[in-house]
């Protein structure tokens, strides 16, 4: 069993207009493949973040990569990305292609261990404009997705996403829901997720 919200013995997923799941979008083969060439090739990098005025660092790896102009600014910061590799970019046609929507950028996320995480936000920056499609791949290590709503934190629901998982968030899952993928306490292995996007310049 994936989901780990029930009601009526039913599992419940995220709401079809917030995000669509497709498991085993790729293969287990494929995706093993994936995360072994990602895990070693990605230039993976830090981030400092400041909050409560300190200086702390992500906990994760990031790089992100795309089109020559699609910058990305956060904090005050101006990201350029990396040029896309074979990998990546055969990446982005079948998830383009599931998903309906074109994307120049994506954001690769390594989560070395049960430690790693990303807490409660949203991909809400004005340079994806209003109800931005993301589309989100997983590799390696399955890892729970929380999704909660921005004025009723009770109203939440859990997924799991598995290895070679596509999700597809839409319509106003930015707007009113934050996301998050919590730490946890049982051994966890690598995993890397990248989310697809389309910076408007
Ligand atoms: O790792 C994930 O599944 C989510 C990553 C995420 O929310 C993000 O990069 O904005
Ligand atoms: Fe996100």
């Amino acid at each position: 069993m994936n989901q780990l919200t029930f009601f009526e013995n039913k599992a419940l997923s995220i709401p079809d207009e917030l995000a669509s799941y497709h498991n085993a979008f790729f293969s287990t083969a494929e995706s093993m493949g994936y995360l072994d060439r990602l895990t070693t090739v990605t230039p993976w990098n830090q981030e400092t973040i400041h909050m409560y005025g300190k200086m702390l660092k992500t906990p994760r790896l990031t790089a992100w990569y795309g089109d020559e102009e699609s910058i990305y600014q956060f904090s005050g910061n101006k990201y350029h990305p990396l040029k896309w590799t074979p990998d990546l970019l055969s990446l982005k046609e079948k998830v383009e292609q599931k998903a309906g929507e074109k994307f120049n950028s994506v954001l690769l996320n390594f989560y070395r261990d049960g430690n790693d995480s990303v807490s409660w936000h949203s991909d809400d920056e004005p340079e994806l404009g209003t109800n931005p499609v993301i589309a989100s791949v997983s590799f390696g290590q399955p890892r729970r997705f929380d999704i909660r709503n921005k004025s009723d934190h009770q109203h939440k629901f859990s997924i799991e996403l598995e290895n070679g998982s596509l999700l597809v968030m839409k319509g106003d899952m930015q707007k009113n829901w934050e996301h998050r993928v919590p730490k946890s306490i049982r051994p966890m292995k690598h995993r890397i997720n990248l989310t697809f996007r389309m910076i408007n310049t």
